[in-house]
């Protein structure tokens, strides 16, 4: 459109023009008589000045224009294409110097270099868009196109294409989109009313703008629907403002208050738990750990006391296994009160809740008890112990104890006893120790278990009586058990752990065979004492010092045998055997002295008499 060859063919034209009118075409004005030296006049000019015009550029943008807008009832109409536009009477086009653009000038025939700065066309019926062409007007300070048909949109970069526009007036026309912000225009002055543009959310025409029926006419106006604020909206606006805050500030109130409260339970807890573990502590009578269980819990921990959980049974009632609630095994002694001659009374309950709370590696731990309400029997809940009693042990044929295991156990049972009678707070005598009551547990470790509720209970002598062997004879005689009848009894104990199941087993007399075995225990070669089965797999000096402890603890004087932890540190080595002016035997001697270490290298002495 800008080239050359263009610009050269409309200069022709033009020529051609000049040439058609000098040749008698001008209107009648120019028929006059001074018309012909008129014309000498300006072809004189043009021929000393032949580019005295607009620059050839805008002379083409107006060459298109006038061919553009000439149908529109316009100035346009007036503009003679023989004549420049800065020299002929061009309506609406105003011109300058070039070096002098600011200052609008009539640009005569003397001047050469002029250029376009106004185009004024309003009112002109103008239809389309704004032609992109007046881009070509370079120097255009003034545009006003108001009052016409113009429309489509007015952007930002047909505006930057007029660098030097300082006045546009594009009012009363049909643009539409948006009113462009004024940082994009870069003219001083903008009328743009009575147009259809919209505002700047897009959903209605901006202020001073024609209507959108009248809009909707003649184009093809489009808007975003609005979003109406309604009076409920503007309260719900108000209430979501006032309201989310408070909501906001209440959310983290009671987190925080919830959180400072759980912060100080676990503190209270942590106290009452630090606290509870030092009333354990220090108030071991405290029966915390024990507890009361309802026959209910115990008749389904048991299956219904069902003969398959039957563990075994003594004197005092039967043991069933059972299982609580909470997953964990346990042993439930049945207290037959009615067959046994136990006395269970209110004294000997305060004394099971003290025994509850003994906690030792030796020792079966009392879970709980069942006080025997509504004619049901008492009942006492233990550990339960997977590996049964020391008597189970040596009775069974599937089983066998080899030496090193019954050391241990020798041992565990002295420690669990030593515990009773020298930590536990009043002293704590078993009364009642023999092998059904030494429990192993699962690694076989001996713990002393149904401790006390012999003494507990006040059974009757015949009760006690009948575990004779084991029974320290001075309570056949005082009725009375103390530490020393636990230590006689641990000693026949240790017997049975040496010479084995023989030792447990009745003669047709009825007479149990561990009295015949005291009787030979102070003559019989050592290793006639020691249990076959063990094949002869034994420590020597191990079945030496039970065999001396054996004979320790049967002293018939009480006040002769040792203590449970002097027999602890004989076993474990850390106490040598205590060595007696003479000979002792075992429950015949009224001599205060131990035996020593050579008895066992020969021959025992003596015999079991009062048994
Ligand atoms: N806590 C336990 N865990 C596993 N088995 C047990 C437990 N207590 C007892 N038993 C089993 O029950 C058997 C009998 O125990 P119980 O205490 O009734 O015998 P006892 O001492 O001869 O009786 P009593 O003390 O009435 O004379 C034990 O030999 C053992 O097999």
């Amino acid at each position: 459109m800008w080239c050359l060859e263009c610009m050269e063919a409309r200069r022709r034209r033009h020529d051609s023009a000049l040439t058609e009118t000098l040749s008698g075409e001008m209107p009648t004005v120019h028929t006059m008589p001074v018309r012909p030296l008129m014309l000498l006049f300006v072809a004189l000019i043009l021929c000393l000045h032949p580019h005295a015009s607009a620059t050839p550029s805008e002379a083409a943008v107006f060459a298109q224009l006038r061919d553009m807008w000439k149908a529109a009832p316009s100035v346009v109409k007036l503009w003679v294409e023989a004549v420049d536009a800065c020299h002929g009477p061009w309506p609406g086009v105003g011109c300058a110097l070039s070096d002098r653009p600011n200052v609008q000038t009539p640009c005569s025939i003397l001047y050469s270099n002029c250029t376009v700065i106004t185009l004024k066309i309003p009112n002109g019926n103008l239809t389309g868009d704004i032609p992109l062409i007046l881009a070509g007007l370079s120097n255009l300070r003034h545009l006003d196109l108001r009052g016409n048909l113009l429309k489509g949109r007015v952007t930002p970069e047909l505006l930057n294409s007029f660098p030097k526009l300082s006045f546009l007036n594009l009012s009363e026309n049909y643009f539409t989109g948006t009113i462009p912000p004024a940082q994009d225009a870069p003219f001083k002055f903008g009328a743009w009313t009575k147009n259809c543009f919209s505002s700047q959310s897009s959903c209605r025409l901006a202020s001073q703008m024609r209507s959108i029926e009248e809009c909707k006419q003649h184009t093809s106006l489009q808007l975003q629907p609005c979003v109406s604020w309604t009076r409920t909206h503007l309260l719900l606006l108000i209430t979501v403002v006032l309201i989310c805050p408070m909501v906001v500030i209440a959310a983290v109130s009671t987190i925080a208050v919830l959180y400072w409260r759980s912060r100080s339970m676990e503190a209270d807890q942590f106290w009452q738990l630090k606290s509870s573990m030092r009333a354990n502590i220090e108030e071991p009578s405290q029966p915390s750990i024990c507890r009361q269980f309802t026959y209910q819990e115990l008749d389904s921990a048991t299956n219904g006391f069902h003969p398959n959980s039957l563990l075994g049974g003594g004197t005092t009632g039967f043991v069933y296994q059972g299982k609580l609630e909470d997953g964990t095994t346990v042993a439930v002694k049945q207290l037959d009160t009615r067959n046994s001659g136990m006395l269970v009374n209110d004294e000997f309950w305060n004394e099971v809740k003290v025994r509850g709370i003994i906690r030792h590696p030796n020792v079966v731990a009392l879970q709980g008890f069942f006080k025997g309400i509504g004619g049901c029997d008492p009942m006492l809940v233990c550990d339960y112990m997977p590996n049964g009693s020391v008597l189970d042990q040596l009775l069974s044929d599937d089983t066998f104890l080899r030496w090193p295991r019954r050391y241990s156990i020798a041992h565990g049972a002295a420690v669990g006893l030593e515990h009773l009678h020298e930590h536990c707070t009043p002293p704590i005598i078993h009364g009642n120790l023999k092998p059904s009551n030494i429990l192993l547990d699962r690694d076989y470790t001996a713990r002393v278990g149904h401790f006390g509720s012999v003494r507990m209970a006040k059974v009757s002598h015949r009760t006690v009586i009948s575990t004779l062997g084991f029974v320290d004879p001075e309570y056949g005689v005082t009725g009375k058990l103390t530490e020393k009848s636990d230590v006689f009894s641990y000693g026949m104990l240790l017997l049975v752990l040496v010479s084995g199941r023989r030792m447990l087993q009745s003669q047709p007399s009825g007479k149990p065979q561990l009295l015949n075995w005291m009787q030979l225990l102070a003559k019989a070669e050592l290793a006639d004492l020691v249990d076959p089965r063990l094949e002869g797999n034994f420590d020597k000096h191990e079945v030496s010092l039970c065999a001396q402890i054996v004979l320790l603890c049967t002293r018939i004087q009480p006040e002769l045998r040792p203590t449970m932890s002097e027999v602890r540190r004989i076993l474990e080595g850390t106490m040598q055997v205590p060595i007696s002016g003479s000979l002792d035997t075992p429950m015949t001697s009224s001599h205060t002295s131990f035996v020593t270490m050579s008895h066992f290298s020969g021959s025992f002495y003596g015999t079991s008499e009062s048994l």
